[in-house]
């Protein structure tokens, strides 16, 4: 389980001087300037759930990952990971944790793909024998056969990306951190990351806390999404419950097979967009009201023949909550 408790982090930055010598007096002053990065920052994430930590650029999603990996100490608050603190028991810590930063690659850009793989085992202190069955198992879950003998230079940045994952699940952790595991990648290889990260919250119960900027990953992977937005949390549930809370509404589509006759007002709370010859689009907040009642209505006005749904797009109303 893993518990953040009224994390904050402050990061303090020398204050910049103008003028003549600037850069020296910079260099030299005592000044400096505060950012709150995580600004009390609350939440539990339970064994075997996934879930999407987002926000906008600079909204302290990184600072809170490296706080919970222990790579960072927090200004106040603090983080348990089964109920122990990544800054103070990092060794124990770290066994449980698998991480991945996908701009940057923790392994070794000059060696062969699989030398880095028997430094981290050591490292880890993972047994040969169970180190040799895991790569082979990892291989297989994520081809990595191909290039394993390649240095880690030479490889395409999908490949990098897997290896990556590779690398945070040699020790066999329960949790995984991934900030950013499908940056930059084409439509295929961010397809295979995903079916792999799928497949290792699903079949083998890790869990996992994803930070992208990518909606489809949080869309297609994540029942629970924690928004973050100027180091505060802005929202903590189900993507469901967020796009009824936005309240973005879902547009209908009717066709008729006739005429069709709106009258001047009705009982329920939607409202008619858009009259064509034969269709009328309605929009409707489907947390207040079901498809069904709307139907139910619009069935008296004429002969429908087809209804069409569009549900907002997950990327709109994420922009709503981040306004
Ligand atoms: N080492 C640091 N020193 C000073 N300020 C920092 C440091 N690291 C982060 N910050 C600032 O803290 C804020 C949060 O940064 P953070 O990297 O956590 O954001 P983020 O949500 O991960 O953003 P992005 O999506 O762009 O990666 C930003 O204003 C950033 O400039």
């Amino acid at each position: 389980m893993i518990t953040v408790n009224h994390l904050r982090k402050t990061f303090q930055t020398p204050l910049v001087q103008e003028g003549k010598f600037a850069g020296i007096r910079t260099l030299l002053s005592r000044a400096y300037k505060e950012k709150e990065a995580v600004h009390d920052v609350s939440f539990t994430i339970e064994p075997g759930e996934f879930v999407g930590y987002i926000g906008p650029n600079g909204a302290g999603k990184s600072t809170t990952i490296k706080m919970l990996t222990g790579i960072l100490h927090p200004t106040s608050g603090e983080v348990l990971i089964h109920g122990l603190s990544p800054q103070k028991h990092r060794r124990r810590v770290v066994q449980h944790l698998g991480v991945v930063f996908g701009q940057r690659s923790q392994l070794w850009w000059d060696l062969p793909v699989k030398d880095s793989y028997e430094i981290l085992a050591a490292m880890y202190r993972v047994d040969e024998v169970s180190a040799r069955r895991r790569l082979g198992e990892l291989t297989e879950l994520l081809d990595l056969g191909e290039f394993l003998d390649t240095p880690v230079r030479k490889l395409s940045l999908g490949q990098r990306m897997r290896a990556d994952l590779a690398a945070a699940m040699l020790h066999d952790p329960d949790i995984l951190f991934l900030d950013e595991p499908t940056i930059g990648l084409d439509v295929v290889a961010k397809r295979n990351i995903r079916g792999f990260l799928k497949a290792l919250n699903q079949d083998f119960g890790k869990t996992i806390l994803l930070t992208t900027h990518d909606m489809d990953d949080i869309e297609q992977l994540c029942e629970r999404v924690i928004v973050i937005n100027h180091g505060q949390i802005g929202y903590d549930g189900s993507i469901a419950e967020l796009r009824g809370k936005i309240g973005l509404p879902t547009m209908m589509k009717v066709t008729f097979r006739g005429p069709y006759q709106v009258p001047a007002s009705w009982d329920l709370p939607f409202r008619v967009v858009e009259q064509q010859a034969d269709m009328l689009t309605l929009a409707c907040n489907r947390q207040e009201l079901k498809a069904m009642d709307v139907l139910r209505v619009v069935s008296s006005w004429g002969d429908m023949d087809d209804v069409h749904m569009e549900e907002p797009e997950f990327e709109e109303v994420i922009h709503g909550v981040y306004k």
